[in-house]
């Protein structure tokens, strides 16, 4: 459903601060599957969400979803078929708008141009959605979103981007800036989604033993590089001193820094 042929993105070209973030990646990922994405810092993993999302141009190659060239389609339009949830809860709702609003916009993306209205089957649809993640949401309809807990509101995000039904889904990080007990409530809640709805998503971690223990396929980038794509057998007997070792024997180095080790 998603096709990555060749791309490259250069940042600054042809200044000194000229830097390939991302060097030469082809990349295939079919429908209904749950790709987990590590990498150091600064190894190109946000840089290639940019580039499938629409924020960044590849500086090379071509981008194809579902069978169609996106290379140069602005972001908005991408929006229509991705969704994307960050690691700062901030972004993935509006503050200042109440949950059921921020429920309702969801949904309208979902049904991609019909005319929906808030009526009181609407609010009770909304509250059976919310009564699962057990935060107390479903009392809170007509409360600004801006009054909402970090977890809550990451909670309510995810919620809202399974509502606007995206073909592909794309976790930026996104329960790396939450405690540990908001991170984890919503990680179950990411995984029973996945599973629910058979999204297809691409999740970036630096904890490796999420990556290792969810998904279908792990991908590891390292200097605008994947360097390692497994999945099936070779994914299930991974531990993470045999990816260590494996991106040791690649890369003929030392891990430059514990990052990948984060957990
Ligand atoms: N908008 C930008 N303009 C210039 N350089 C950028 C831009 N975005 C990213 N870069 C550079 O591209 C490289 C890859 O960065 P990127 O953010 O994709 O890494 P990452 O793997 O997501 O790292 P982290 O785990 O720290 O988030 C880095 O050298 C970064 O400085």
């Amino acid at each position: 459903m998603l096709e990555i042929k060749a791309v490259q993105k250069v940042f600054h070209p042809g200044t000194v601060n000229e830097n390939l973030a991302i060097r030469n990646i082809d990349l295939s990922v079919n429908q209904g599957e749950f790709i987990t994405v590590i990498g150091s810092n600064g190894a190109g993993k946000s840089t290639l969400f940019n580039l499938i999302s629409g924020t960044l141009l590849p500086s090379n190659g071509e981008i194809w979803l579902h069978g169609k060239n996106v290379s140069k389609q602005p972001e908005y339009k991408r929006a229509k078929h991705i969704g994307r949830i960050f690691q700062n809860p901030l972004l993935g709702t509006a503050g200042n708008m109440s949950l059921e609003d921020n429920m309702i916009l969801a949904l309208k993306k979902g049904f991609k141009g019909l005319r929906i209205s808030l009526n009181h089957q609407m609010r009770e649809y909304f509250q059976e959605q919310l009564v699962p993640l057990q935060m107390g949401l479903e009392n809170r309809l007509k409360d600004n979103v801006g009054l909402l807990s970090g977890g809550q509101r990451q909670a309510l995000t995810l919620l809202m981007m399974v509502l606007s039904k995206p073909d592909l889904i794309l976790l930026d990080e996104h329960t790396a800036a939450l405690d540990p007990k908001n991170a984890q409530v919503v990680l179950d809640l990411t995984l029973r989604y996945i599973r629910e709805y058979g999204l297809t998503t691409m999740m970036i971690t630096h904890n490796m033993h999420h990556a290792i223990q969810y998904g279908d396929r792990i991908l590891m980038m390292d200097k605008g590089e994947i360097i390692l794509d497994l999945s099936g057998p070779e994914k299930q007997g991974l531990t993470v001193e045999k990816l260590v070792k494996k991106f040791q024997e690649i890369r003929n180095t030392e891990l430059e820094n514990d990052e990948l080790l984060l957990s």
